[in-house]
């Protein structure tokens, strides 16, 4: 049976391609380092250039989130597995058999933080997504308002990361989900997350309020 994938489907084209693009840019910038500094001002001439050429797509703020959240299936512009987010590493997560979530990642130099290793907000970033998600699959849209987490082990800048996460309940208007982040058998992140339903009209207008109405 084929695995049913639990993110978005990445795509070859479009805007898929040039999130996927923008990736290899940035990783490009994180490993020259200063050593660009002499060709800076044509580089930068160059980003502009191509900045406004996009720019002169983009609707207005509250359009372009209307629309982004119009899109069917799974979000497409997530900072954790969103196709369409060149800010997003690229995240895959698989339904396994027991409804838990898999998946691999591979982060480079802009995600570290002690030296040669993942940035722990990245790593929470991943856990608290894919718990979010967990909870998702299993029929909760829910938001976090507790993310307990622990590093147990660094994780190495160009290492596989599995991610794992599972939705563990249900408890009033509170569902729990939990997940881990390994390199190959060593567990180096564990997490818990706690989320509030989005079922109660209150805390779906709270969402629903776009940035512009909420000043
Ligand atoms: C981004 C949107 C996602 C939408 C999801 C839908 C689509 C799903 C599809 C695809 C999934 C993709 C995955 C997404 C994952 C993203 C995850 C995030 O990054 S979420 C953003 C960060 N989180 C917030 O911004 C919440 C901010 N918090 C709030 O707005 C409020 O706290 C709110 C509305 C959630 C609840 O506030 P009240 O006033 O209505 O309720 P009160 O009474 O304070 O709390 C409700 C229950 O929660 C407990 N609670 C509150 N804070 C807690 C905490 N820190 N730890 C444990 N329990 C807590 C309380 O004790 C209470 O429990 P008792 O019902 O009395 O048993």
């Amino acid at each position: 049976m084929e695995a049913t994938l639990a993110t978005a489907q990445p795509r070859d084209t479009g805007i898929d391609a040039v999130a996927s693009a923008t990736r290899r840019l940035v990783d490009a910038i994180t490993r020259a380092g200063g050593a660009i500094d002499a060709d800076a001002d044509r580089i930068v001439a160059d980003l502009d250039v191509l900045t406004a050429r996009i720019d002169a797509h983009a609707p207005d703020l509250p359009e372009r989130i209307a629309t982004m959240w119009r899109q069917p299936g799974p979000g497409r512009f997530d900072p954790a597995g969103g196709t369409e987010n060149p800010l997003s590493p690229p995240v895959s997560l698989w339904v396994e058999p027991d409804g838990s979530l898999r998946g691999e990642v591979t982060l480079g130099l802009a995600f570290q933080g002690p030296p040669g290793h993942i940035h722990g907000g990245t790593s929470a970033m991943l856990m608290d997504h894919a718990l979010g998600i967990a909870n998702a699959r299993a029929g909760y849209a829910a938001v976090t308002v507790g993310l307990d987490i622990s590093f147990r082990a660094a994780i190495p800048i160009g290492s596989t990361i599995t991610i794992l996460a599972r939705h563990d309940g249900r408890d009033g208007r509170k569902v729990r989900s939990s997940g881990e982040l390994r390199v190959g058998d060593l567990t180096c992140v564990t997490a818990t997350g706690t989320f509030v339903l989005m079922d109660d009209p209150s805390t779906r207008e709270k969402f629903r309020r776009l940035p512009r109405e909420q000043a």
